[in-house]
């Protein structure tokens, strides 16, 4: 059970309808203080309003968010949280560095603070040319440099990582990471897998509004497909369903086994099989990838469709 200190952000039944339209469904998620939060869903799952309501700028139909400890949207806890939410809103003539300036002004911060969020997104150098020239990258940069603007406790990043080319993408990855270590909580959204699966300790997965499940991304990935084959076939079925149970062993389509197991179990199948007699020729191990689990997850009937056995064998034995 979390307790309520290791919590950043906190949403109950959060609900939004526009007209017949179910945007949010019932929402219960949870931020834990100092972790990178993967907010996972398709276009249109949900997410863009969900971080709208957290923020306060939408008011639910339902339900409610809770951040840093008051209702979402009040205004001593708005300054602890920085959002980058559906792209900044700069002036175009002005450069980066005097956009900065102008919201620190509104927000009687030092000018001393536009050079270090300036400087941890790595815009210095370019800070005095115009908005309007900057690359896509730049610009993004540029507005998670505003959303750290008075080193917020809570940073929220709307698919910070939409529009950039893999340079802009690994760049903006290492930022998150970075804002994370420095001791910051992150709650990004994203439709992009892999990135979460390579950044995020938590994920939560929201689907037509509705929040499918919250748990780290260790966890939702589980275990390992084995791909096995060994002979003789019935010693080696029997071996394989002593382990993994009856509905964790399937027949592939090249007549080799594909064994669902926990993550560090292939060694205990292969000890097993020579045990049991068996000339082991190939015991395969691949992690399920968060793609792979999303796609069951937000797929009816995925489980039993989807193509076996995609990622490439890490431990072949033969
Ligand atoms: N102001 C609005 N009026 C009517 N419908 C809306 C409004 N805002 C969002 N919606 C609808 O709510 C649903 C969820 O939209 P939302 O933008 O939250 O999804 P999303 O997961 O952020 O998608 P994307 O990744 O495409 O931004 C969509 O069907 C969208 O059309």
């Amino acid at each position: 059970m979390d307790n309520d200190d290791a919590l950043v952000l906190r949403t109950e039944g959060l609900t939004k309808r526009y007209g017949d339209r179910v945007a949010v469904d019932g929402v219960s998620m949870t931020v834990r203080r100092g972790e990178v939060y993967g907010f996972l869903g398709h276009n249109g799952a949900g997410k863009t309003t969900t971080l709208r309501m957290m923020l306060g700028l939408v008011r639910p139909t339902a339900g409610g968010a809770t951040v840093l400890g008051h209702p979402a949207g009040r205004p001593d806890t708005t300054a602890r949280v920085g959002a980058l939410v559906e792209g900044p809103g700069f002036y175009p003539y002005l450069s980066g560095r005097d956009n900065l300036r102008s919201l620190a002004h509104y927000r009687h911060l030092p000018r001393t603070e536009v050079e270090r969020v300036l400087s941890l997104v790595d815009l210095t150098a370019r800070g005095d040319d115009a908005y309007k020239g900057y690359s896509l990258g730049m610009k993004q940069r540029l507005g998670v440099a505003a959303a750290l603007l008075g080193d917020p406790e809570l940073v929220i990043l709307d698919e910070p990582t939409n529009g950039l080319d893999p340079a802009g993408m690994a760049d903006m990855r290492e930022l998150v990471v970075s804002l994370a270590r420095d001791g910051r909580t992150v709650l990004l959204s994203s439709h992009l897998l892999t990135e979460v699966q390579e950044i995020c300790d938590r994920v939560g997965v929201i689907d037509h509004g509705r929040l499918l499940r919250e748990a780290a991304v260790t966890d939702l990935r589980g275990g390992i497909t084995v791909r096995l084959r060994a002979t003789p076939h019935d010693t080696a079925l029997a071996v394989a369903t002593r382990l993994a149970g009856p509905g964790g062993v399937r027949t592939l389509p090249d007549g080799a086994l594909g064994v669902d197991l926990p993550a560090s179990a292939a060694p205990d199948l292969t000890r097993a099989l020579v045990t049991a007699g068996a000339d082991v020729h190939e015991v395969a191990p691949s992690e399920r990838t968060l793609e792979e689990v999303f796609f069951e997850m937000t797929t009816p009937g995925a489980r039993a469709t989807r193509p076996e056995s995609t990622t490439s064998p890490k431990e072949p034995v033969s």
